[in-house]
């Protein structure tokens, strides 16, 4: 199965400002990617415009080989003959139909003969565990289990790319848990491109191969989770990607508080990295004995926060708030003066882009 790229793809609506801008974007073979970024940032359009259900204002879209879109050469391929599946934020199903024949409607709609399109049925439903639900109508369903049925419709007709648009928004916070663990099993099962469109940089972090950050209608970062959590490749990313957020300090050339103080430690290490901006983790900001090298400054607590598994702890450092994140536990009182140090900063330049020879400059620090 081939991949999608898309190359130089922008989109406006009725010539107004562009919803995608100049997207350079290919999706690998069996990836599962997620679309990720605020609200209006241009992820459905993208997703649509795969899709078919919108038409580019320029640029190519092809699968493989394959051109779906081209503006230049005046091509258009329309959505049922993309060969895609497509799953969005409200997923209704036909009240009137069991389950089964909801998930054999697509297949009878394709004129899959009956004996294959029972089967085919059932196997789609066995893979989202809703197979012992059957026969009962989607008002006997819990919103987990319609959304399955709505995953297995698709499943059914064996897409080689599925589109997803926020289809676990509608869901409590543990079905949410348990459909991202779903989502991910069926990816590895049925081998299928999978692209999803969230708002939830948690739900991108724990289920995709592959997230592509996006902001004001262009790509941010595309890199793979734990990478782009690593090594955000822009202030926007990194205050985006990661909760509680990263803290972003502007140090310019100051050379009072804590700016001036990280600036020093950022000197010391790498005299050529000039910051306009240093970015720490929370679970990078460490309490208690630093190692050597480590930058390090006294703390006051202001707060701590405990969480059962974790604990979150408010310190003024110098002229300034920060928040740590510890796993272990923490018996610090209000007041009370620790050191804190990290040895993981972010830099950042004055257009916002990371400085990557800071990072070079850590590897073996
Ligand atoms: N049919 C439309 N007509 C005009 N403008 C549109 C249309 N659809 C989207 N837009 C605009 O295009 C921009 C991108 O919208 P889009 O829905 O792609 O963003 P999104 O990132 O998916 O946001 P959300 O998470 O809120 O759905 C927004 O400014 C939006 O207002």
């Amino acid at each position: 199965m081939p991949n999608i790229t898309l190359s130089g793809v922008a989109k406006s609506y009725g010539g107004g400002d562009h919803a995608v801008k100049n997207l350079d974007l290919t999706v690998p073979d069996g990836a599962f990617m997620c679309l990720l970024g605020p609200s209006g940032c241009g992820k459905t359009t993208t997703l649509r415009m795969i899709a078919g259900l919108e038409q580019p204002s320029a640029g190519t879209i092809a699968v493989g080989d394959r051109v779906l879109d081209s503006v230049e050469r005046g091509l258009y391929v329309p959505p049922e003959k993309r060969g895609m599946g497509l799953v969005f934020q409200n997923y209704a199903l036909w009240p009137h139909l069991s389950v089964r024949e909801n998930v054999e409607f697509g297949l009878r709609m394709r004129k899959v003969p009956g004996p294959e399109r029972r089967a085919r049925a059932e196997a789609a439903l066995r893979m989202v565990h809703v197979d012992a639900a059957m026969d009962r109508y989607p008002s006997q369903l819990s919103g987990g289990q319609q959304q399955r049925v709505a995953l297995a419709r698709m499943l059914a007709i064996n897409p080689t790319v599925l589109l997803l648009d926020e289809p676990l928004s509608n869901l409590d916070a543990r079905l949410r848990l348990e459909m991202r663990a779903e989502l991910k099993r069926i990816h590895e099962e049925s081998g299928a491109t999978i692209v999803f469109v969230t708002h939830d940089q948690l739900e991108a972090l724990t289920m995709a191969t592959d997230v592509a950050v996006m902001n004001e209608g262009e790509l941010q970062q595309l890199a793979a989770p734990m990478e782009m959590y690593a090594r955000p490749a822009n202030r926007f990313v990194a205050e985006f990607v990661g909760s509680p957020p990263m803290a972003i300090i502007d140090v310019g050339s100051s050379r009072t508080g804590l700016a001036g103080s990280l600036l020093r430690s950022v000197e010391a290490r790498a005299a050529r990295c000039v910051p306009a901006a240093v970015g720490i983790r929370p679970e990078a900001l460490r309490l208690g004995a630093p190692p050597g090298s480590a930058w390090r400054e006294e703390a006051v607590v202001e707060a701590v926060l405990p969480a059962g598994s974790s604990w979150t702890v408010r310190l003024r450092v110098l002229d300034t708030e920060l928040y740590a994140l510890s796993y272990t536990p923490v018996e610090a009182a209000p007041g009370e003066v620790l050191t804190c140090w990290t040895d993981q900063m972010h830099l950042f330049g004055a257009d916002g882009a990371r400085i990557s020879s800071w990072d070079r400059t850590e590897v073996g620090a």
